[in-house]
């Protein structure tokens, strides 16, 4: 990792509206390796706009967005088939991502997330949903990182092994964005604050 390493991702003049109503921008917004960003701002601001907009899952109404890695994307929607147990969902995600199966990995991480492997996902609670919703993080591995209030539905110790995992995704040359209407969790790696403000002024 150098300093003339190009961004993982970067933002000009990006400008975000609903239905002709501009919520921010123009704004410009750098994601280098081992870099982590916390987007903040008031419910209503746009956050989730701006994320899907910088996952490629938005158009924006001006500006452009490169992104330089692949990424994983983790909103609040979550991709999850209803019909299958976690253990079935994990290995579709590892087909659907072209990345291997590699069973031991699973039945590693099952068991780190203390998941009922055979239970369908439609009985599962909203933690343990969100619990699997971050498993590709770990399971096949992306430089980038995009996270819509990651830490929702999360208990004490989810938070703590996602702290983990993302301390050791910024130190492998990893970038992550999240956004977070609380503070972040104890011993979660420094992020950058990045706050969003309508155009005009503060919500
Ligand atoms: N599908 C939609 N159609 C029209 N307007 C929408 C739609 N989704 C969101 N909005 C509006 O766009 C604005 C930004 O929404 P967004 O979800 O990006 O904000 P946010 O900052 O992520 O909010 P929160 O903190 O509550 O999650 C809000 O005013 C919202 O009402």
């Amino acid at each position: 990792m150098t300093a003339a390493d190009p961004p993982l991702l970067q933002a000009d003049a990006l400008v975000g509206e609903r239905q002709g109503r501009r919520l921010w921008g123009p704004l410009r917004l750098v994601l280098s390796r081992g870099q982590a960003l916390h987007l903040r701002g008031p419910n209503g601001c746009g956050k989730t706009t701006l994320i899907r907009t910088l996952a490629g899952l938005r158009r924006p109404a001006a500006g452009q967005v490169r992104r330089a890695a692949p990424l994983w994307f983790v909103g609040h929607a979550m991709p999850l088939a209803d019909a299958l147990d976690a253990r079935e969902n994990l290995h579709a995600w590892l087909d659907l991502a072209g990345a291997p199966r590699d069973g031991a990995l699973v039945e590693h991480w099952l068991q780190q997330e203390r998941l009922p492997a055979r239970r369908v996902l439609r009985e599962c609670s909203a933690g343990q949903r969100r619990r699997l919703a971050l498993a590709p993080l770990q399971l096949a591995p992306r430089p980038l990182w995009l996270l819509d209030e990651p830490f929702d539905a999360l208990d004490r110790a989810a938070c703590e092994r996602l702290a983990v995992r993302a301390q050791a995704h910024l130190a492998a040359g990893g970038a992550l964005l999240l956004s977070s209407h609380g503070a972040l969790p104890e011993g979660f790696p420094a992020c950058e604050p990045f706050d969003l403000a309508p155009p005009g002024g503060r919500a």
